[in-house]
């Protein structure tokens, strides 16, 4: 079928090469001329045949909210558009509101599968009316993974973000625990061979998982990840989940602990560790290690060693 595309960026542009290998026909926007196939959001428009399909590609936020809106001024009634970003699944009820207002559908499709899609296909989570999600089945069943599974119409509008914003918040827990466990090998001295061991894992574990073969990878090219800083961004889907979690009094302990760990390392020094040394050291008269000449280790544990200190110290 045919279908327009805004945003050729990593993602779009790859599930663009996708529908088309797949025999759709994609006409593609993007705000960098060179990779675009039309002049402005109006031609992407002009060159589709109604009733459209338009597929936005863009960051959350502000992105997708002018795009969408710009959308609503140059689209028709019985026109469908899909957000398949990021977006915040509160975003997704006011943007079909927007467009419905104009008879303009809409269906909010959270994808998964980052730069591999292309070739191994997108999961796909999708909310809305199930008249729109229905006339979107080919381009669906073209992104997707083979098989029977990496498909969901999940529930009305926002029902695709929000299953999509939990798949990340697990995401971001799984992240944590391979991560935490790594540390835990590369600093004691019992296993020799902790990549070999993070290899061996793939095959039979109950941890086998396509993140532990991406560790896996990355440890292939940069052994003790040498190269690499521990420092973690967040797009937003990872605080939404714990806000949602916070909503419905539900608790998330582990999602949490991984999101803050991402807050954390993005701090050159702890604000609120300088707390707990001043503290210390106002009621116990522990050592504090100035801000020059800090080794970074404890100063006053013992031999500013890995171990606790013993009770007497305490
Ligand atoms: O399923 C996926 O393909 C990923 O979840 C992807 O959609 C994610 O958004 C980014 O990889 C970064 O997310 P963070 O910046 O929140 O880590």
């Amino acid at each position: 079928m045919q279908i327009g595309m805004v945003g050729l960026g990593k993602m779009g542009g790859n599930m663009a090469e996708r529908l088309r290998r797949g025999g759709h026909e994609v006409v593609g926007y993007d705000r960098d001329p060179s990779i675009s196939d039309v002049e402005s959001l109006k031609d992407l428009v002009e060159r589709l045949e109604a009733p459209r399909a338009v597929w936005v590609m863009v960051p959350a936020g502000k992105p997708t909210q002018s795009t969408v809106d710009d959308l609503g001024e140059l689209l028709s009634e019985g026109d469908v558009v899909v957000d398949g970003g990021n977006s915040h699944y509160v975003d997704d009820q006011k943007h079909a509101a927007e467009l419905a207002q104009r008879g303009i559908g809409f269906v909010d499709c959270g994808v998964s599968g980052g730069v591999w899609g292309l070739k191994n296909g997108y999961a796909l989570m999708c909310g809305g009316d199930k008249e729109h999600v229905d006339r979107l089945m080919p381009i669906f069943e073209t992104l997707k993974p083979e098989g029977e599974d990496g498909f969901v119409h999940a529930g009305d509008v926002g029902a695709g973000h929000f299953a999509k914003m939990v798949h990340n918040g697990i995401e971001y827990g799984m992240m944590q625990a391979f991560a935490e466990g790594w540390e835990l090998l590369e600093a004691s001295d019992v296993v020799k061979d902790v990549k070999g061991s993070f290899s061996s894992w793939r095959t039979g574990t109950v941890i086998r998982s396509w993140l532990l073969d991406l560790l896996v990878r990355a440890l292939d090219d940069d052994e003790h990840l040498d190269q690499l800083r521990g420092y973690a961004q967040d797009s937003g889907e990872g605080r939404w989940t714990v806000q949602a979690a916070v909503d419905h009094a539900v608790p998330l302990p582990v999602i949490t602990a991984a999101l803050y760990a991402r807050f954390a390392s993005r701090q050159d020094d702890s604000p609120a560790m300088k707390v707990v040394a001043a503290l210390r050291n106002q009621f116990g008269g522990h050592a504090i290690t100035a801000t020059e000449g800090s080794t970074g280790k404890g100063a006053d544990a013992p031999g500013a060693d890995v171990t606790p200190p013993k009770e007497t110290e305490r």
